[in-house]
């Protein structure tokens, strides 16, 4: 099978929610995502699934639902000191952890709560910091590859959140990030993924909108500082667009750089499913996540072309030479027979490798051969997509090299195996060759 290519289109930004919609509607296993979920044993929250439009596009809505929401007026508390510090709240309530305390937050970055600045704490609210959501995870049911991946996306976020707070990672006590939705949000998108199984990943241009936005510290700009210190370490390429707000949150960008494993997109591909996440916001563009799952054609890609001209070298040192190149790696090894300078007989080696095996091969022409020089060119190539398989035939079972072109496979018995069968078997290497590549058709 060809190698299966995860594309999150991030056109109209990229969040949590946004997330796991679009790998939902992709086909992800609901069931798996729950019984994932459900093993975290974090509790207060039900998950909701559903259908959703953004002008007038149809895609997948995960929602988290906190019980705190449904159980107590949301006010929104603006703090006015470093609460990752500063914990002189007043507690009345349970704690469930040693800096557990009480206060709510507006994990939904909307601008248009209600600002408060003396605290009324209406619900616990648990403050985690990176470990403790380890601790979590790796409590968890989740798969190991899912685990890794949680909490890589949870790194990118803390760590993006110690720079912009000038704190230790440790110290860094996630309030918004680190609230169940967000736990449910990362975890879910690791869960999925792994369900998915993709090859790769590869990751557009990310849109953020421009302004400003209010989070519990006070207001902060667009893209907020967590979004633009992993942009930085995930080496993300990002455009600005002329919408007001957050398009772009720390989570999303998170999950875009964790996930992603490519730097470009192939220059051609097909499309095999497409997945649609809505998002909660609205802009002029949908509010929409697009997670498509692609397969390369034909792959442009770069090679080293090494040149040398000989004319003081046995045909057994070039022949030497030639066996020990191949046998480092080179893609191919070839002479021209040409006349150089003062009509002397000569070859020209050639040697095609990848960039990573320049030196490699520089020095097994300076060991073997008498040159003293080498010429140095890259090559773009266009390689056909190309998988090894065994097919059975009149003659046996056949590796074969299956070759894909516009859709169109082609099949051709691998060179080794037909000359082991014809030496074997006594046959004719030609006949045989052509008879057995007109039985793969
Ligand atoms: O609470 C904190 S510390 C906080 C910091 C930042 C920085 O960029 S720093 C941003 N925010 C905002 O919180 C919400 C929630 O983000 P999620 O990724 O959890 O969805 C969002 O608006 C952030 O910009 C909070
Ligand atoms: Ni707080």
């Amino acid at each position: 099978m060809k190698e299966q290519i995860l594309y999150l289109e991030c056109f109209s930004g990229i969040s949590g929610d946004m997330s796991v919609s679009a790998l939902l509607d992709l086909g992800a296993d609901e069931a798996v995502l729950r019984a994932g979920l459900e093993s975290l044993q974090v509790d207060g929250y039900e998950i909701a699934i559903s259908r959703a439009q953004k002008c007038g596009i149809d895609g997948c809505h995960f929602d988290v639902k906190l019980a705190s929401e449904q159980e107590h007026c949301h006010h929104h508390h603006e703090h006015d000191h470093d609460h990752h510090h500063d914990h002189d709240h007043h507690h009345d309530h349970d704690h469930h952890h040693d800096h557990d305390h009480h206060h709510d937050h507006d994990h939904h970055h909307e601008h248009d709560h209600h600002h408060e600045h003396d605290h009324h704490h209406d619900h616990p609210h648990v403050h985690r910091n990176i470990g403790d959501i380890e601790t979590i995870i790796d409590g968890s049911a989740l798969t190991a590859h899912a685990k890794d991946l949680a909490k890589k996306i949870f790194g990118y976020v803390a760590r993006a959140e110690a720079i912009a707070h000038g704190l230790p990672m440790e110290e860094v006590h996630f309030h918004e990030v680190g609230a169940v939705d967000s736990i449910v949000d990362i975890v879910g998108v690791a869960i999925c993924i792994d369900n998915l199984g993709f090859d790769k990943v590869a990751v557009s241009t990310i849109y953020e909108g421009q302004g400003y936005v209010r989070c519990q510290h006070g207001v902060i700009p667009v893209p907020v500082p967590a979004v633009v210190n992993i942009a930085k370490e995930g080496n993300m390429a990002m455009r600005i667009t002329d919408n007001r707000g957050e398009m772009v949150t720390p989570t999303g960008m998170a999950i875009a750089a964790a996930l992603k494993t490519e730097a470009t997109l192939p220059e051609t591909y097909t499309i095999q499913k497409i997945g649609i996440g809505t998002g909660t916001k609205d802009f002029k563009q949908a509010n929409i996540l697009r997670a498509m799952v692609i397969e390369a054609d034909a792959t442009p890609e770069q090679v080293t072309v090494l040149e040398t001209n000989i004319d003081d070298a046995t045909g057994e040192a070039l022949a030497f030479a030639m066996e020990q190149l191949l046998s480092a790696g080179a893609k191919d090894v070839f002479f021209i027979p040409i006349f150089m300078k003062k009509n002397r007989p000569a070859t020209l080696l050639s040697v095609i490798c990848e960039s990573t095996a320049v030196s490699t091969m520089e020095d097994i022409i300076f060991t073997h051969l008498p040159t003293i020089g080498i010429r140095k060119t890259t090559a773009n190539r266009t390689v056909l997509p190309r998988k090894l398989v065994t097919m059975d035939t009149s003659f046996g079972a056949i590796p074969c090299k299956v070759v894909t072109h516009n859709g169109t496979q082609t099949a051709y018995p691998e060179y080794e195996a037909v000359k082991a069968l014809c030496s074997d078997k006594k046959l004719p290497f030609d006949t045989t060759f052509a008879k057995i590549k007109g039985e793969l058709v």
